[in-house]
């Protein structure tokens, strides 16, 4: 495979070659397609094509701020920008450093804000403790996963291949029509929860999706780079795009309670939304209150490995549409794009790194359509590469990965769900 720096010369042999299969590709593609893209979506052309390699120079990179970053982005090949878009960084926080993007309003981006050590426990965490029963994962619907998880299954069974557990399709000979096989996350419309539907969202029917009929008995092993999400916390109806509230409440771990919270808490507010007394609940503004009563309910964990995207979307199913939604990345880097309430906004597009948190606060950044085009293949920080033997699997499934955990707060402060009893 040619290198990274190799595809980024113009005057190498494998530059050529890349270009040539590229033009082979697109040979009988009609030049009038993209005419009638959206902004947003000529962004997410731009940063996914595999040639020419997209340029960074318009992505915002607050790493290359950092004087101890700078090992990182180097052997990463990709680079983006300090100053491709206007920010302004909050004053006065000793220990964290903080920035706004004015061009959308309640973003907050904490750089490098989860240090090296509590990454590793994340991406552990994640894979170990989230990605399996009780909480559901993209391959829960096909296929009948060992209690422990795919990810634990094919650890044990590293050291001896016979434990390598062959896993069994859901799917049985009389269930008819193929549904769609496990992949990305699908893009169905919603409509946007608030406490005035919440109870007609509520009793909507959620029922279960139909295994594929098609797939066959996969081993454990090859399942693992399979995984796309595992959820947190409340259940979330991937069919109706609603959370399932009859399910009850799943977990939330204290070890990423903590870290949101902390993100939550560590941002002066009244900096990131000043005077402009945004309306964001009905008698007073409740970024007020955030750094107590922000509480995160549910989330999901996203599995990214390099050529898959996160479609433009925009998440709408919390009942509270302003409070702060914690975004937490973990491995390879990755082009974020973010907008407006609409896919006619030009998107921002932000370079995020591994340890990067971003806060999407308030009722114009929370409805704010947003999506990932891009993982940035070969930006593996070297305190994510192989220091023991503990690691080494880790290390090896994260050199094509990046990891999201993404966390909301479901239901606004003094909302009291009516929930059957049981349930929550
Ligand atoms: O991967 C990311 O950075 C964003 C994920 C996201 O938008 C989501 O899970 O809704
Ligand atoms: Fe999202």
């Amino acid at each position: 495979m040619p290198s990274l720096s190799q595809l980024h010369d113009p005057t190498s042999n494998e530059y050529k070659k890349a270009r040539r299969l590229y033009l082979k590709a697109t040979k009988n593609r009609d030049p009038n397609t993209d005419i009638d893209w959206t902004p947003f979506r000529a962004a997410e052309k731009k940063y996914k094509a595999r040639f020419p390699p997209p340029d960074l120079g318009n992505v915002l990179d607050l790493a290359t701020l950092d004087s101890t970053r700078e090992q990182e982005i180097n052997e990463g090949v990709w680079r983006g920008c300090s100053d491709a878009i206007e920010y302004r960084q909050l004053a006065g926080m000793a220990h964290v450093k903080a920035y706004v993007v004015p061009r959308i309003p309640g973003l907050v981006l904490l750089p490098s804000f989860v240090s090296s050590e509590k990454q590793k426990n994340l991406v552990r965490w994640s894979l170990s403790d989230q990605a399996r029963f009780p909480n559901e994962t993209n391959l829960d619907v096909h296929y009948v996963l060992p209690e422990q998880g795919v990810w634990n299954t094919w650890l044990n069974s590293r050291d001896d291949p016979a434990k390598d557990v062959l896993v069994i399709p859901k799917a049985t000979a009389d269930t008819l029509g193929a549904q769609e096989p496990p992949g990305p996350r699908q893009l169905i419309n919603n409509t946007p929860a608030n406490a005035a539907n919440f109870s007609s969202i509520s009793s909507t029917p959620k029922p279960p999706q139909a295994p594929s009929a098609t797939i066959k008995p996969t081993l454990s092993s090859a399942l693992v780079p399979k995984l796309r999400w595992a959820n947190i916390g409340w259940y979330y109806h991937w069919g109706t795009k609603q959370y399932d509230f009859a399910k009850g409440k799943g977990a939330i771990h204290p070890c990423i309670r903590d870290i949101c919270r902390d993100a939550v808490a560590a941002v002066d507010w009244r900096q990131v939304y000043g005077d402009t007394k945004a309306d964001l609940g009905d008698t007073e503004p409740d970024w007020t209150t955030w750094n107590e009563t922000y509480e995160p309910d549910a989330g999901i964990v996203n599995f990214y490995q390099t050529k898959d995207t996160l479609m433009a979307h925009v998440d709408r199913s919390e009942i509270c549409a302003t409070s702060p939604l914690v975004s937490i990345s973990l491995g390879n880097a990755a082009v974020f794009l973010i907008g407006g309430l609409t896919r006619d906004t030009e998107p921002v597009p932000i370079l995020l790194r591994s340890g990067d948190v971003v806060i999407m606060s308030g009722p114009e950044c929370r409805r704010a359509y947003h999506g990932v085009p891009r993982i940035l293949e070969g930006t593996l920080p070297s305190h994510l590469k192989s220091m023991d033997d503990d690691w080494r699997p880790y290390e090896e499934y994260l050199r094509t990965t990046r990891i999201n955990v993404n966390v909301r707060q479901v239901f606004p402060r003094g909302f009291k769900p009516d929930l059957e009893p049981g349930n929550g």
